[in-house]
């Protein structure tokens, strides 16, 4: 695999000469890279998915029929706040997307342009930066899904083909339990690979491997919880902070353990995966 060298690193990933990066003989386009993220990196990723990504004005699935307003407005306050561990589990397991900039409509399948909500700029530049690093430099990130997966669900199989545009690779990122992922061919007739997805591994489908059928048939509990392995890479080095557009504060936070602790209950057993895409052959 080709990897673009005189890139600057973001805060929370390895350096990428430590990067382990796999493609698939029999699956063309599909690209692997086995967690390039230090422990807090992972942890940052997490808690933006859970503290911050589900706020309005970004979509979730709960809905008013089950939920009250305040639940569907701060999903991970309400659910830090439970004491009735009855309610914390239906909390807990009820969460399973929400989606940030363009949203895509799961009823008619299409990318509604009339709502659209802006992409936070921290995943905004992750994703461009292993956009670029692995050859596609022109690459918008313009949707996310974060899926959120309570060990014993699963996702069925499907092509992601709402997007209008095909051309531009899919990135998704993992934390948290580990995932059987199976990739299959363009067509149902054809066998698919299993591969495990674990916590901060990167997967890119593109070119033959976009329009792939894909599908989570487990969730399985993790060996390891790499999020928490600070002894993996203790000493982090930070470049220029003041360019960066994540959280600096977030990232502060995540190494206390206090702090942490909600987020590593809800990891314990769940894993979440962000799912990025470009849904038009330009800027809209
Ligand atoms: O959870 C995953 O790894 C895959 C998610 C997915 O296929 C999707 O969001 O379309
Ligand atoms: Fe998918």
């Amino acid at each position: 695999m080709n990897i673009h060298k005189n890139l600057y690193l973001p805060i929370g990933l390895k350096p990428r000469h430590t990067w382990r990066c796999y493609v698939l003989e029999e699956h063309p386009g599909l690209l692997i890279i086995r967690n390039p993220f230090t422990s807090r990196g992972q942890r940052y990723w997490i808690a933006r998915s859970l503290r911050d990504y589900p706020l309005p004005p970004n979509i979730v699935n709960l809905d008013a029929k089950h939920f009250p307003s305040k639940t569907i407005a701060d999903w991970w306050g309400e659910l830090h706040n439970c004491t009735d561990p009855n309610v914390t589990h239906r909390l807990k397991t009820a969460m399973r997307w929400t989606t940030l900039g363009y949203h895509h409509n799961w009823d008619t399948k299409i990318y509604d342009t009339t709502i659209h909500t802006l992409f936070p700029s921290d995943l905004d530049s992750l994703s461009k930066y292993f956009a670029l690093a692995l050859g596609f430099p022109s690459f918008i990130p313009q949707a996310a899904i974060i899926n959120y997966y309570p060990i014993g669900t699963s996702l069925s199989g499907h092509t992601d083909h709402s997007e209008m545009n095909h051309e531009a690779p899919l990135f998704s990122y993992s934390f948290g339990q580990t995932a059987i992922f199976l990739i299959g061919h363009r067509s149902l007739e054809e066998e698919p690979s299993a591969l495990y997805l674990r916590s901060g591994d990167v997967l890119v489908m593109s070119k033959e491997s976009r329009l792939c059928y894909h599908a989570v048939p487990r969730i399985l509990k993790a060996f390891e919880d790499p999020w928490n392995n600070f002894f993996s890479n203790p000493r982090e080095k930070f470049g220029d902070t003041f360019t960066t557009s994540m959280n600096l504060t977030l990232f502060e936070q995540v190494n206390d353990e206090l702090f942490w602790k909600p987020f590593d209950r809800y990891v314990s057993d769940c894993r979440i995966n962000i799912n990025i895409r470009q849904v038009y052959h330009s800027d809209c």
